[in-house]
């Protein structure tokens, strides 16, 4: 196993265009909602990573069939099964998939143990086993109350239910999804603020996309239709290409994720806008160019925070402070997100500092440093962007990008080659 990658600085200002693997959301949404249809589904442009291989098993543990050919991007999956006694559903490190799971798996009589890596152990589920309960499921905490693992069983009578919105947007997801087999359908009160609000009305429309719509917060019963559907790539991972032309200088075209895009996280560009690069969108791609020259920015990222810590690294570079607001819930992601962002930024000799709700970054020239990454793939991610300007930059532990990304460093590389000469 690789300890550590070295990221070389790019010589020339940029001029590329990328196409980013799928994106995880969305291809965790669409598994899902594949498998409780009926019949097949094929998903092109899916994403192949860690998070996604655990919802692939996971959609098999409750009973659907899933062919996967990775180099055309597809999945092919046979839904509406159901799934064995005493059924053990292995979520790795991913949020998505164990949020989504669990309401799911409590539509079936059979009992369901869902468990995770350390790292998910230690994540929040409390407001989900909570829900779950609200609806008629047997829910048994299997460790600690609150956290995986959990195993849950139904049926669910569905209904009036209450959810907090504060921690995760996930656990509304998750219910939303499951909401249309259940006996009464659903009606979701958010009882606390909604944090990734984008992410909400994306699980909506891959809902609508297989055949049930929600209104407001609220889902009729009835079922899910199987169909061909295509996955746009990954905002959240278009974020670093786009975030090295406005730190490297140059251009940057990502292809496929147009002005029609279900993700949130297309709103970074917006971002990298107001600290001055420039931006086109078309129907069909998204361009930021820059000379390089980055003016510091107060923004709130609660919608999108995911690009959080790509800004991070890019506000290290611009001529004055940025303070990103709205984020506090980030402490409960793979890592504690403000905390590590502002550590490893302060051991290159930059000013961050945390604050309760996100953190600031005064820009400076950083030394060379080997970044720690806490298992978390958007630190290493992130901090690689340094390395586009700094030499001697080096990220640990570099192999926790299979998480949404296992070709990451391949193509932050093969951006070099596109340097405009
Ligand atoms: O629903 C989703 O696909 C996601 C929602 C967000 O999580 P929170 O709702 O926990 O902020 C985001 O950070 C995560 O990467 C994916
Ligand atoms: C927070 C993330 O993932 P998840 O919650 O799905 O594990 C992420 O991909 O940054």
């Amino acid at each position: 196993m690789t300890r550590s990658r070295a990221v070389n600085p790019l010589t020339c200002q940029l001029d590329a265009v990328v196409r980013p693997p799928g994106s995880k959301s969305i291809t965790n949404r669409a598994l899902l909602c594949a498998a409780l249809a009926p019949g097949r589904s094929t998903l092109t442009g899916a994403l192949f990573a860690d998070d996604t291989r655990a919802m692939t098993d996971a959609v098999v543990a409750l009973g659907a069939a899933v062919t996967a050919d990775p180099d055309a991007r597809t999945l092919v999956v046979r839904g509406g099964g159901s799934p064995a006694p005493d059924a053990v559903i292995f979520a790795r490190q991913s949020g998505t998939t164990s949020r989504f799971v669990l309401p799911a798996a409590a539509l079936f009589g059979t009992r369901t143990v869902v468990d995770g890596a350390p790292q998910l152990r230690a994540r929040p589920f409390g407001p989900v086993l909570d829900a779950l309960r609200q609806l008629g499921a047997t829910v048994e905490e299997l460790a600690e109350p609150g956290f995986l693992p959990a195993a849950v069983s139904g049926p669910m009578r569905g209904g009036p239910v209450r959810v907090s919105g504060h921690v995760s947007s996930q656990f509304l997801s998750g219910l939303l999804m499951a909401g249309p087999l259940m006996r009464d359908g659903l009606e979701v009160s958010v009882t606390s603020e909604l944090v990734s609000v984008p992410y909400v009305e994306m699980t909506k429309s891959v809902m609508a996309a297989f055949g049930v719509s929600v209104d407001g917060l609220s889902v009729r019963p009835g079922g899910y239709r199987a169909r061909h559907y295509d996955i746009e790539p990954d905002a959240s991972t278009a974020s670093y290409f786009l975030g090295a032309a406005a730190i490297a200088g140059g251009r940057v075209t990502v292809d496929g994720l147009g002005t029609g895009s279900l993700q949130g996280d297309v709103r970074f560009a917006d971002v990298l806008e107001r600290m001055g690069a420039s931006v086109s969108r078309t129907a069909d791609s998204l361009t930021v160019s820059s000379s390089g020259a980055l003016r510091g920015v107060d923004v709130d990222m609660a919608d999108i925070s995911d690009t959080a810590q790509t800004l991070a690294a890019v506000a290290v570079f611009a001529d004055s402070p940025t303070r990103v607001r709205g984020i506090g819930f980030i402490r409960g992601k793979e890592t504690n997100r403000v905390a590590a962002v502002v550590t490893e930024l302060r051991r290159a000799g930059i000013d961050a500092t945390e604050d309760e709700d996100g953190f600031t970054i005064t820009p400076g020239l950083p030394r060379p440093t080997a970044f720690q990454t806490y298992e978390d793939h958007r630190m290493a991610m992130s901090l690689s962007l340094i390395g586009l300007r700094v030499p001697g930059t080096e990220i640990l532990d570099p192999g926790c990008v299979a998480k949404t990304y296992p070709d990451f460093f391949t193509d932050l590389e093969s951006l070099a080659a596109h340097d405009r000469r």
